[in-house]
């Protein structure tokens, strides 16, 4: 989040995430779809144009975690993001994005997509459609026919409205900075409009429309949750990895599996604090990304992972660029050890690994069984840990993007 020194026209992004989800039912923008928080997958989408400065606008008590999603979001090295916080309503929280762009080196002359947190699935295809009608008006906004019949409901009486014409408005809505700003400046009340055009409009500015797009929804009630869902699926191919460890019991040292502490006599050997749930774990997410395997990532040579906590080192894989472009979607585990008995411990691994991958508990399975008595296992030598992980591979369009 360091400062920008001011250039030629660039293009720039202000994304307004400081809305309350009261329709949601939860705070939607934070919330996991197809294995990642939608407001990465909206950021990650915006920038598949050449954005250089991208303005979040969220709502104060929401800094911190956007910060760390902000981090998490796989976006091309020339992004630079800056946070804003959000006003009472659109018009002022998109003013704060504004002021923070100009304070952080955009001049009037850059070009702006003001883009609603919400909309997570813009594509491509349409921002280009908003940037080459950049000279045709003051602001190029994207539209879409309104194919339902229309009414006007009021006091339990309802009257038809005549559909031909209309259109409705998304986003994002492309100007000039300085267009914007003048917009505010000489607007007695910028809250009466519900979007920048309407805003730009009101002072004397033409509009400019582009043929918007059906999937590019604003996530509003709870059913939109599934038609997001399927449309991030139906444009990303998915993949499996497969991990497998194991390692020998030991006296002396903790058990820990799935990072939850295991009352047991005996622990497991290794470099690390032997986690072989999460190694596993690691192992099969790596194997979604073909990124190999967490001996060649953290080698047992090196004095640095003697001892090291394997949530730590599951912290790098995720954080490592060919995984952050995947959506983990679903984490499979099968632990395989005659004692001691893990059944007790199968939810609270559970949920700390949903944690952990940023996933739903209910995305997460943790299935212990013993080996029959049967071989090293079935003698309590040691376990062995399965793992299948599947995700959502990027978009052709997504791959371009971030390099
Ligand atoms: N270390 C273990 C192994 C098994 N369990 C539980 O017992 C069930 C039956 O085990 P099998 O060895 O017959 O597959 C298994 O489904 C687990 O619920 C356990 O708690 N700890
Ligand atoms: C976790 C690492 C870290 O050096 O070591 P170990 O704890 O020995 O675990 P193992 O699964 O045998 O090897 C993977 C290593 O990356």
């Amino acid at each position: 989040m360091k400062a920008v020194r001011a250039h030629r026209p660039s293009l720039a992004a202000i994304v307004v995430a400081a809305g309350s989800s009261t329709r949601f039912g939860r705070d939607k923008l934070l919330t996991p779809f197809a294995g990642k928080p939608l407001i990465c997958t909206t950021l990650e989408a915006v920038c598949q144009v050449p954005v250089r400065r991208l303005v979040l606008v969220c709502r104060p008590d929401d800094r911190a975690k956007m910060e760390k999603y902000v981090a998490q979001a796989a976006l091309p090295r020339r992004v630079h993001v800056f946070l804003a916080s959000g006003g009472l309503t659109r018009a002022e929280s998109v003013l704060n994005g504004l002021k923070t762009l100009v304070d952080n080196g955009a001049s009037g002359q850059d070009w702006v997509l003001v883009h609603d947190g919400a909309r997570p699935v813009v594509c491509r295809a349409l921002l280009k459609r908003l940037l080459a009608a950049r000279d045709m008006g003051d602001i190029v906004v994207p539209v879409i026919p309104v194919v339902d019949s229309l009414r006007r409901t009021s006091a339990g009486r309802t009257e038809i409205l005549d559909r031909r014409g209309v259109v409705a408005i998304q986003t994002p809505q492309f100007c000039r900075v300085a267009t914007l700003r003048s917009a505010y400046l000489n607007c007695a009340d910028s809250a009466l409009f519900g979007d920048e055009a309407a805003l730009i409009e009101s002072t004397g500015g033409q509009v400019v429309t582009v043929e918007g797009d059906v999937q590019n929804i604003k996530v509003t009630l709870p059913g939109d949750a599934e038609m997001l869902e399927a449309v991030l699926g139906a444009r990303a191919g998915t993949v499996v990895g497969f991990g497998y460890d194991v390692h020998r019991f030991v006296s002396g040292r903790p058990l820990i599996l799935g990072g939850i502490r295991i009352t047991s006599a005996l622990g497991l050997d290794g470099t690390s604090d032997a986690d072989a749930v999460l190694h596993a774990v690691m192992d099969a997410v790596l194997g979604c990304a073909g990124a190999g395997d967490i001996g060649g990532m953290f080698p047992s040579s090196d004095e640095q992972y003697v001892g090291i906590d394997s949530t730590v080192l599951l912290g790098h894989v995720m954080a490592d660029r060919r995984i952050r472009r995947l959506r983990i979607v679903s984490a499979d585990i099968t632990i395989v050890a005659e004692r001691p008995r893990l059944r007790d411990y199968q939810v609270p691994m559970q949920k700390r690994l949903a944690r952990l991958l940023g996933l739903r508990s209910t995305d997460v399975d943790v299935k212990v069984t013993g080996n029959d008595a049967i071989g090293w296992i079935g003698r309590g030598e040691g376990i062995a840990v399965l793992c299948v992980v599947t995700a959502l591979r990027p978009t052709k369009e997504e791959r371009k993007a971030v390099r």
